[in-house]
């Protein structure tokens, strides 16, 4: 074990914590989580100034490219670490947030896996955020239960479990909360950390590991960073290295020109990567912000067939069979539709044309966001995958460019567009202000991700004064005009006595301000943050 300097009594509370769950948070498991800020923070903080850096150099009109520092590992010949049994069928992947009824729910599902969702789906409040770990804890002593006694509904695990993942919080989001050293803790640290101090043992004896999803990488270096933390709580908690296994989402356009060199910095503990589709193109978005020209049409025209979608998710499937690991599809939003037959039937159908895509194309396995679809994507990958993945499908005949990446997306921006971000970007605010990190609008599952293409889509189209499809140009006071129109239908839907009890008034401003800004924010999130 390393030496520290800073000790449990340099960690305070903030004074808002009223709760201090101390079944999560023991002096054992507070020792480790000041331990790994000691060593990891600073880092973590320096990548992500390393992230502002490179926003500049977009700024200036550049484009991503294929490190030349990284060519070798690129060309080498080498291979990530073995796959353990229990991950080695991952077709099909249900997630959700961190709910005691979810979590019991995912684990029954029928699914291979379940990701259990501490980052897009989850709004940290304190309370989620700890009594996820406790959800978390109970599932993996299998002592997880819950009574409904409104529903007469009893939860309870079945005999045979999905394999349980976990996706903690993105290097951007602090956890002020918890103060180490008068600095706010890391919320990939403190998720992470306390994960692994409370799970490690069981999961060991039940013949599993600490499995991760690790969200919204935007380098290399910052796969490294993972690695090392990896390391260093392994040798902490005296397991052997490679004990625990991540799944590394790809979802920012940064990562997709650096794939090798993701998976060779965590090659003792990657399994995989994932096409996490929805920060992707938020991601694309962002980046790209001021570019010239740069015009991303209406969110509903950017689908996995756009060119550099379908470019990216080829190149992920080619470079992890390359490197002997899966490659995870991702997220169809599409949700059951309750009493409309025909609907439904057309939902389940995207959604089953979305996974004969996937599995086709040669993905290992995929993503549902609701149990009802499980069975639809199981369906799809066993027929088109009878055995437990296709690491054998090299797909050596696609060739991905650089220039193929960056693809701009034909379409259109329309007004309807614009409403509708304005709309479901508030609606999805509002929930997330109230402690719901997924909500179902629309007949679609909506969460960070997809709240962040909104918001950026209608900051960049008003930041061009793009010309929408009916030869009208997007400025500031259409851009008013259409958002006090849609104030007010949610107003009058909700009703004004109702509104004075919902976070509408605080989803009102903060929405707007993101859009209206002239500095960009890079994460709704980090402005919404401070009010839960
Ligand atoms: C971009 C990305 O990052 S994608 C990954 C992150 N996002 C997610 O994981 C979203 C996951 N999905 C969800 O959170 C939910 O499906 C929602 C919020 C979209 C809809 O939830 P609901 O409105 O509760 O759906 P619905 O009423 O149809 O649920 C029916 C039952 O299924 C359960 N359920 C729904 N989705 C899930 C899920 N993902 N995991 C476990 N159980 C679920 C509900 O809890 C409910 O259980 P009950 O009958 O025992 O009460
Ligand atoms: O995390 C997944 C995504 O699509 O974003
Ligand atoms: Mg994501």
């Amino acid at each position: 074990m390393e030496n520290t300097t800073l000790k449990s009594s340099d960690l305070n509370f903030a004074k808002e914590v009223t709760n201090h769950y101390p079944e999560i948070l023991t002096d054992e498991a507070l020792d480790f989580l000041v331990a790994l800020h000691e060593k990891f923070n600073t880092q973590r903080l320096s990548l992500l100034e390393k992230r502002e850096e490179q926003q500049k150099v977009f700024d200036q009109g550049k484009l991503p490219e294929f490190p030349s520092e990284t060519k070798s590992i690129r060309e080498g010949d080498w291979k990530a670490g073995e796959i353990p049994h229990d991950l080695k069928d991952r077709r099909v992947e249900i997630t959700g947030p961190v709910d005691r009824k979810m979590i019991i729910n995912a684990l029954n599902s029928g699914a291979k896996t379940f990701m259990a969702d501490l980052e897009d789906s989850t709004s940290p409040t304190w309370k989620n955020v700890m009594e996820g770990q406790q959800n978390l804890f109970d599932a993996n002593t299998k002592t997880i239960s819950l009574e409904d006694p409104k529903r007469g509904k009893s939860y309870n695990l079945k005999a045979e479990t999905a394999v349980l993942l976990v996706r903690p919080r993105g290097l951007h989001l602090n956890e002020k909360h918890l103060l180490i050293n008068e600095e706010e803790a890391s919320g990939s640290l403190v998720d992470f950390g306390l994960y692994v101090f409370h799970n490690t043992k069981t999961m060991l004896e039940n013949g599993t590991a600490p499995y991760f999803y690790l969200p919204k990488l935007e380098h290399y270096k910052e796969a490294r960073w993972w690695n090392e933390v990896f390391n260093f709580a392994q040798e902490y908690l005296e397991v052997p290295v490679g004990t625990f296994k991540a799944t590394v989402l790809v979802e920012t356009i940064t990562a997709s020109f650096q794939l090798d060199e993701i998976i060779y910095e965590l090659k003792d503990h990657i399994v995989g990567l994932n096409c996490g589709r929805w920060d992707y193109i938020f991601s694309y978005i962002k980046k790209f912000r001021n570019h010239k020209d740069f015009v991303v049409p209406n969110r509903d025209q950017v689908t996995m067939t756009s060119p550099f979608m379908e470019a990216y998710s080829k190149l992920v499937i080619q470079c992890c069979h390359k490197r002997g690991i899966l490659a995870i599809g991702g997220m169809a939003a599409q949700i059951p539709i309750k009493n409309n037959p025909r609907a439904n039937e057309e939902a389940i159908e995207k959604v089953r044309k979305d996974k004969e895509r996937e599995v086709k194309n040669g993905h290992d396995g995929t993503w549902v966001a609701h149990p009802a679809l499980v069975e639809v994507a199981l369906s799809e990958f066993n027929k088109h995958m009878p055995q437990a993945n296709q690491l054998e499908v090299s797909r050596d005949d696609v060739q991905i460019s650089e220039k193929d990446l960056v693809e701009i997306p034909e379409g259109t921006v329309t007004e309807a567009g614009i409403r509708k971000n304005i709309n479901v970007g508030i609606l999805y605010t509002e929930a997330w202000l109230r402690g719901y990190g997924a909500v179902a609008l629309y007949n679609l599952m909506e969460d960070a991700a997809t709240a962040e293409i909104s918001r950026t889509q209608l900051w960049q189209w008003l930041k061009n004064e793009v010309i929408l499809e009916n030869g009208r140009k997007f400025t500031m006071e259409l851009y008013i005009d259409i958002f006090e129109d849609e104030i007010e239908k949610i107003i009058t839907e909700y009703g004004e006595s109702n509104i004075k009890n919902t976070k509408f008034e605080l989803a009102f401003k903060l929405f707007d301000k993101l859009v209206i800004s002239e500095r960009f924010e890079e994460f709704l999130t980090l402005p919404a943050y401070k009010h839960i």
